[in-house]
């Protein structure tokens, strides 16, 4: 059943049209990985689905809510943002705040959690992405690594249906990638419904349900990792996988 899906999407800045006319379902469970060439639109189409970025036409549903972008409420906006969790590029941790805190912060404010119960959840989830025992330490006393991690505890802990990654691991050290990617696997197993903007071929490969390539803001072709990274039908994606691969 589809828990995400988008109908004609269009977003511009300024001239430049970045997203043109995205049709996109993604099932409940289903991990899909967005590829393509820098500048192709994935991360304005991530932050256009819960209206980081504001498109000018299209319609989102997530779950029961639904957006229509040409007619976007904000109290509508808000109900689509709560099915969702974010994970950024840089990690987008709160510096002035522990890592636990960094957790409970949106369970309080977000869900209206107390903060006894929104502790116990803030800790357990530490535990599983293996920060338990720095829970007082502040981001800067963090790796990179660390930090993500963090934050997937973060949008783990929100419980959303869907969550979006938005190139979690580009920002890290070579050598910090692994400890991200591992536990984005076990999200994965769990069968989470995750979208994945990567660069992350291998990652790609093993657990992708699915693999959508994007150019020019158009969704050019999608399919299994075997269909799209072994057998791209589209020069446009063989252009691409030249490259990565
Ligand atoms: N806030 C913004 N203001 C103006 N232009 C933007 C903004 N965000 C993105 N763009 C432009 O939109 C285009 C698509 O950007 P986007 O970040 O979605 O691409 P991408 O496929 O994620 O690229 P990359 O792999 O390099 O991150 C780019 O040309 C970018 O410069």
């Amino acid at each position: 059943m589809a828990l995400l899906t988008i109908e004609n999407l269009h977003k511009s800045f300024a001239d430049q049209v970045v997203l043109d006319g995205i049709d996109l379902q993604v099932d409940e469970g289903e991990i899909v990985v967005v590829l393509g060439p820098s500048g192709s639109g994935k991360s304005t189409l991530l932050r256009c689905i819960n209206f980081l970025e504001q498109p000018e036409q299209g319609q989102i549903r997530v779950a029961s809510a639904s957006v229509d972008a040409a007619v976007a409420r904000n109290r509508d906006i808000q109900t689509l943002r709560r099915q969702t969790s974010f994970v950024f590029q840089n990690y987008a941790l709160f510096k002035n705040k522990t890592a636990l805190d960094n957790i409970t912060e949106a369970l309080t404010v977000v869900k209206g959690m107390s903060a006894k119960d929104a502790e116990e959840v803030g800790r357990k989830v530490l535990s599983s992405v293996g920060l338990a025992d720095r829970a007082d330490a502040w981001p800067s006393e963090l790796s990179g690594g660390q930090q993500q991690r963090i934050g997937i505890g973060r949008a783990m802990a929100l419980d959303a249906p869907l969550m979006l990654f938005d190139e979690p691991t580009s920002a890290l050290d070579p050598e910090k990638v692994h400890e991200v990617l591992e536990l984005m696997k076990v999200l994965a197993r769990q069968k989470r419904t995750m979208i994945v903007v990567t660069h992350e071929i291998p990652f790609a490969r093993e657990v992708a349900d699915r693999i959508i390539f994007m150019d020019g803001g158009k969704v050019i072709e999608q399919g299994t990792p075997e269909e799209v990274l072994d057998n791209p039908q589209d020069e446009r994606t063989r252009a691409f996988l030249r490259q990565v691969l």
